[in-house]
């Protein structure tokens, strides 16, 4: 159950020592329906997360003919075929969900038909326009009036070829292209103008494919994206969130404690898995296990100067934790955050200002100066980050309320029982903070 807001959180009485347990990850679920939706035939999957991001594209798939069935708590069965798609009769909604608008945007192209899909308030401003026009370069049929959602595709083929795009404002674009290119009636050049941000979701996204029997490969100025007889049903695992997983792992950081994620460790498919080795930078010890990953600490860290360009997700982890750091944190290279869920920078920078702390930044960078922090309600901005990031630090020092605990069900709705599995888990005398 999700509590309502706004919510006091109140500090652990003790430093956590516990096994925290997060759910499936939302890129990889995201990517294996579509891949799975694709691919002739049954294919199971297991550690799907369950969660608004997750329902939007399930619910998307199986209006366009995929059959969708749960098979146990965290397993689906999707039964699959590019020749079952067709035209759903009504709009999709994809909430605030990016990689589900733009994965939907590219698979849409395949379907013969019209698809419409629109998502909230916020999705309304979340630009799409370079995917658009990259579709096109590939002959599709698209109209988007605002250069953001909504949007309406008239599909049937794709027709391969040059396409380019520019990096540097979302790296699912190019997800979106490679999932569904392979379909495409030729080979797809598909070309980087610029740096590519968040590139290891790229690098999930060529992984899975290939894990489906499709190929991308690497090319001069960027990918090859080859056609494909069809995708290969197959059982697929889902790994933990590792976005997810960047809260206790601060936590622990920060609370001086010790947590244990299992499901995570070297060789995990998420760039995101990297945010331990800035904690490690900061002074905590990081043990990597086969199948775990323990962060422990003192809870006496020190602020790091690093460039976040490709783990843009656990900014705010960082910064939250930051007012409790020894010396200054500087996140660097960050601009894409300001097209997320909302402007993350604006809002992080306000937010860790209304708690007392001092706050330079530019457009692509915040530099948080520690400060006695002032109790606060910290305002959500509909932001799922935003909102488990500031309880972390509710749970180390006294003061902080969160605005809106309900939109933690973007990602991760189990976080506040979570939380609150914690706080069972850490009795004791030692107070926190
Ligand atoms: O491909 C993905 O699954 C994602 C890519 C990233 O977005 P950008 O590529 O827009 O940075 C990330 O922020 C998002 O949460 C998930
Ligand atoms: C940016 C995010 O999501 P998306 O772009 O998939 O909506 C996120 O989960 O932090």
């Amino acid at each position: 159950m999700i509590p309502a807001g706004p919510l006091p959180i109140t500090p652990l009485s003790s430093p956590p020592d516990l096994i925290w347990r997060v759910p499936g990850s939302k890129s990889i679920t995201n990517r294996a329906l579509v891949l799975a939706a694709l691919a002739d035939g049954e294919s199971t999957l297991e550690g799907v997360l369950h969660s608004d991001d997750t329902r939007h594209m399930r619910s998307a798939l199986e209006a366009l003919g995929i059959g969708i069935e749960d098979a146990g708590p965290h397993t689906l069965v999707v039964k699959g075929g590019r020749g079952r798609l067709r035209a759903p009769g009504r709009e999709l909604f994809v909430g605030n969900s990016g990689t589900t608008v733009r994965f939907l945007a590219a698979l849409a192209c395949l379907v013969p038909g019209e698809v419409v899909l629109v998502g909230d308030e916020h999705m309304a401003k979340r630009p799409i326009a370079d995917l658009v026009d990259g579709l096109r370069q590939l002959g599709a049929d698209v109209e988007c009036a605002t250069g953001c959602p909504p949007l309406r595709i008239r599909g049937g083929r794709l027709k391969g070829g040059t396409l380019t795009m520019r990096g540097d404002r979302s790296s699912q674009y190019f997800s979106a292209v490679m999932m569904a290119g392979p379909f495409a009636d030729a080979a797809i050049d598909l070309r980087v103008a610029g740096e590519l941000v968040s590139r290891p979701y790229v690098e999930i996204t060529r992984r899975m494919v290939a894990d489906f029997g499709g190929r991308i490969d690497e090319a001069a100025g960027g990918f090859t994206v080859h056609p494909a007889a069809g995708y290969r049903p197959r059982a697929y695992r889902i790994e933990p969130d590792a976005s997810s997983a960047s809260y206790p792992f601060a936590l622990a950081a920060a609370a001086g404690g010790s947590i244990t994620v299992p499901g995570l460790a070297d060789g995990a498919l998420q760039g995101d898995y990297r945010f331990v080795e800035l904690l490690e930078q900061a002074g905590a010890r990081v043990s990597r296990q086969a199948d775990a990953t323990t962060v422990r600490s003192d809870g006496r860290l020190r602020g790091i100067d690093v460039d976040m360009h490709h783990i843009s997700d656990t900014v705010m982890t960082l910064a939250a934790i930051a007012p409790l750091l020894e010396g200054p944190t500087t996140i660097r290279n960050v601009a894409n955050i300001r097209i997320k869920e909302t402007d993350r920078l604006a809002a992080t920078v306000a937010e860790l200002r209304r708690l007392g702390q001092e706050v330079t930044h530019g457009d692509d960078w915040l530099r948080i100066e520690p400060r006695p922090l002032t109790p606060a309600l910290v305002r959500s901005y509909s932001d799922h980050r935003m909102a488990m990031s500031f309880a972390i630090l509710g749970l180390c020092r006294p003061g902080i309320t969160i605005e809106d605990p309900a939109c933690v069900a973007k990602t991760y709705p189990t976080f506040w029982e979570d939380v609150e599995r914690c706080r069972g888990a850490s009795g004791g005398a030692a107070p926190v903070g």
